[in-house]
């Protein structure tokens, strides 16, 4: 098992203690942006951005299309605190690490987590550059035992046995399709099931046949970690996937999925991301989305109510 004192609340005091010392903004929402989609952080207003190479205890990105700015700014009005790249297991990082960011969000003050990813199909119904916010996730690397809450449990972030029956927020999902169908985004945005799996290689055949049986609408190599740490914390969740491209369940296909071609598409549809999220973050209303809400109980439960 991976040693955890580096994942202590002090530790995470630390990097925030550091951020808050050079930043007057105090954020409530933060966005994860995934491989090739860091254009939203481009559109914050009035940014202060810090390097993670800069930021003490921050892991570094390691990835082509994961930049490596942690950029606070503007969204809508909203102050937000973006991060341009994200970490993975893959790139040798134990999920403490890689999941240490939201620790550090929820010492900032932050209640709304948004998280992107870029990956690929297993449902037959979607298709490449479609959009599938996150109804639910399969946790492979946790079912097996890889959990980034492994170890002694600090209970000043949450619960021992965190419940994850509810990890993706009802309310903000129901908005996000609202905001869709205004749009006129209707026809590709869809709601799935994603799974985390811990690359890098892409899916053998049988894998991904095992994945669609499973339930998985689409898989990729992120998130559900950095959820599972987050609604530990009790930050409300809202995620949504780019598809980059069709995961083949066919033996006698030439085609062979690469990083180059996730990028280039999610650099191509990057633009419309952005505006589903800019208007999701701008109809954000604190009130509308309180707690009365049954489904959201760990939060309910963080606060003691
Ligand atoms: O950070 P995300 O989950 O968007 O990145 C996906 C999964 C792999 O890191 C990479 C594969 O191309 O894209
Ligand atoms: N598999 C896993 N991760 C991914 C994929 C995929 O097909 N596409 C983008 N990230």
């Amino acid at each position: 098992m991976q040693a955890k004192e580096n994942f202590s609340f002090e530790y995470c005091r630390e990097t925030a203690d550091w951020l808050q010392a050079r930043t007057k903004q105090r954020p409530r929402i933060a966005i994860i942006c995934g491989s090739g989609l860091g254009l939203l952080a481009d559109s914050l207003k009035n940014q202060e951005s810090f390097r993670y190479t800069d930021i003490p205890n921050f892991p570094h990105s390691t990835v082509t299309g994961h930049d490596g700015h942690l950029i606070f700014g503007e969204l809508q009005g909203k102050l937000c605190v973006c991060m341009k790249g994200r970490f993975h297991m893959y790139e040798g990082y134990p999920l403490w690490k890689v999941t240490f960011p939201i620790r550090v969000f929820k010492l900032l003050g932050i209640e709304i987590l948004l998280v992107t990813n870029a990956a690929g199909a297993l449902a037959e119904s979607f298709h490449i550059g479609d959009l599938m916010i996150i109804r639910d996730h399969i946790n492979l690397l946790g079912l097996a035992g890889q959990n980034p809450l492994l170890g002694p449990n600090e209970e000043r972030f949450g619960p021992r046995f965190p419940a994850l029956s509810d990890a993706y927020d009802g309310k903000i999902r129901a908005l996000a399709m609202e905001v869709a169908r205004d749009l006129g985004y209707t026809s590709f945005v869809k709601e799935g099931v994603y799974c985390m799996v811990g690359g890098p290689n892409f899916e053998s055949i049988a894998e991904a046949r095992l994945l669609h049986l499973l339930g998985a609408d689409a898989v990729g190599m992120s998130t559900a970690a950095e959820v599972v740490v987050a609604r530990h914390c009790g930050l409300r969740v809202f995620g949504v996937s780019l598809i980059t491209n069709q995961v083949t369940k066919e033996y006698d296909t030439q085609e062979h999925i690469d990083h180059h071609e996730v990028l280039e598409v999610s650099q191509r549809r990057a633009s419309t991301l952005r505006m589903l999220l800019t208007e999701l973050v701008g109809r954000l209303e604190w009130n509308s989305l309180s707690n009365s809400d049954p489904e959201d109980n760990q939060t309910a439960y963080q606060n003691g109510t």
